[in-house]
């Protein structure tokens, strides 16, 4: 059964006989789903904040977003995020819409909006008061940094008659660890805004390329607009990735500027190893080692730096040339002694940790994939790009080894799609004479067990390959 019992501020205008708690009638839409993938950098951390070019790419982690439409008599928005452990409810006619559409702050679904509107801020704020008011501050702090990216999205986008509605969230990306967790839910509540307020078209299979890009274009706009809300001042690369999927090279020439994003749109599928140190870090006491080491030995550090760029460059033209084939050993190869390169480098620069060295170690071990950290490092992840048809045996063997030692594994794909829709919420399970197809709701969507239970559920891959009835806006050139 939905949940919503109102915690937000507003009063709840339940009168007895109305039949509010009734099984919902006529819903204005169908429940539907949305999901959107993380990221890694693959090439170039690090160097991309002295100016050179990075590249970054999708992982098949993803967040996934139910949207269930509630009865007309509803007029409640509640949002469901257990990963985090928060449930809030607003009721809609309490919401501050006036102050999202007095004139000259008025945004619509095509609008370009890089910065936040303080005074929008300020009005939004009593209505993050009461967002779990009884719990400590840093957990308080990220239960209203999520539902801030919600409301702000919600406030300029819909309006006061908006449907009564229920937003239920899991995700399999681990948060925090350098993986775009935020920007992958931005992109999935920017995604299900702009469908339930029918500003997108598509997807559907034989739309153009060019049709595609503008929609997810569209999407990642309003995206960066809720990562502002979680982060104040994103640099957009995680939103674009996760809104557009594949990869991205991106550069920054100017550090108070964004950075100019390139897609990638043939980004090739690759298997991917990703491994959680656990071990916390901070970007920016990362980013100030180098800048430290830059200061004491200029010309050697900016040499080290050059090199990372040429590893870029090296692997974006690898990876676009026409004798690039993702499926030929060779080809892998290349691509993984370039990492093993980029890796190199990024030790010299002193950015690596004990753990991220042992990760390298074990892997090498087995022979079975060339290894770099991703991110800033000091902790974090690192990345294996997998060889072809690694035996099981080995790979039991390290994923052994790593359990034991207590780090994260995750067997995941490189240069994935990025924004999907599955509408309405009923998927097949790849099962040849399963013709109803299984509809999945709130109930069944809370109680998957884990990542593999939520991606057995709803997984935009199943066991069977790609699921179909998960749709995306195809974007390759
Ligand atoms: N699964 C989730 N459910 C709810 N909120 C989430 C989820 N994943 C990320 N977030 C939001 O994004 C923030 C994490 O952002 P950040 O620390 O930058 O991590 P990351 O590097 O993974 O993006 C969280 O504090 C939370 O507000
Ligand atoms: C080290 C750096 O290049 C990447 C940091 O990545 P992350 O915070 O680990 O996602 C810093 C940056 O680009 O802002």
């Amino acid at each position: 059964m939905a949940h919503t019992e109102i915690n937000g501020n507003g009063k709840r205008k339940t009168r007895k006989g109305l039949g509010l708690d009734r099984k919902q009638s006529s819903p204005m839409m169908p429940t539907f789903m949305v999901s959107a993938p993380g990221k890694v950098i693959v090439f170039g951390e690090h160097a991309v904040v002295h100016g050179k070019a990075a590249i970054a790419a999708s992982i098949s982690l993803r967040s996934y977003l139910l949207v269930t439409a509630l009865s007309k008599s509803r007029r409640t928005i509640s949002l469901r995020f257990p990963d985090i452990n928060l449930s809030h409810t607003w009721n809609i006619d309490d919401l501050p819409w006036g102050a999202f559409s007095t004139p000259g702050k008025k945004k619509y679904y095509y609008d370009l909006v890089t910065s936040l509107d303080p005074e929008l801020v300020a009005a939004m704020e009593p209505h993050l008061e009461d967002v779990s008011p009884d719990l400590p501050d840093d957990i308080r702090k990220i239960h209203q940094n999520s539902a801030r990216c919600f409301l702000y999205l919600l406030l300029s986008l819909g309006s006061p008659s908006f449907p009564g509605s229920l937003y239920t969230l899991r995700s399999t990306i681990p948060i925090g660890g350098g993986l775009g967790s935020s920007a992958s839910i931005a992109v999935c509540l920017a995604g299900a805004l702009l469908l339930q307020i029918r500003t997108l078209s598509g997807p559907h299979p034989d739309q153009p390329a060019e049709e595609s890009r503008l929609q997810i274009e569209r999407i990642n706009r309003w995206a960066f607009v809720g990562e502002m809300c979680i982060h104040g001042n994103p640099s957009g690369v995680d939103n674009t990735v996760a809104s557009q999927g594949k990869g991205v090279i991106f550069q920054r020439t100017d550090y108070a500027k964004p950075p100019k994003v390139q897609p990638l749109w043939n980004f090739p599928e690759l298997p991917l190893l990703l491994v959680n140190t656990k071990q916390s870090r901070s970007t920016a006491a990362e980013v100030a080692k180098v800048g430290a080491l830059k200061k004491k030995h200029p010309m050697i550090t900016e040499s080290i730096l050059n090199a990372i760029d040429k590893v870029s460059e090296g692997a974006t033209q690898l990876m676009g040339s026409d004798r690039f084939d993702p499926e030929d050993p060779e080809c892998i190869k290349d691509l993984g002694e370039l990492m093993t390169i980029n890796h190199g480098l990024l030790v010299s620069l002193g950015v690596s940790h004990p753990r991220l060295e042992r990760i390298r170690e074990l892997v090498d071990h087995e022979g079975i994939g060339w290894t770099k950290l991703t991110g800033a490092g000091g902790g974090g992840c690192a990345i294996t790009l997998l060889k072809p048809d690694v035996p099981q045996d080995q790979m039991k063997r390290l994923e052994r080894r790593l359990d034991e030692e207590g780090y994260g594994k995750f067997e995941t794909t490189l240069g994935c799609d990025g924004i999907g829709v599955l509408w309405p919420a009923v998927l097949k399970n790849g099962i040849e004479d399963d013709l109803g197809g299984e509809e999945i709701d709130q109930d069944k969507f809370l109680n998957a067990e884990g990542i593999e239970g939520v991606e057995e559920l709803v997984g935009v891959h199943g066991d069977n390959g790609d699921r179909e009835a998960w749709k995306f806006w195809r974007v390759e050139d």
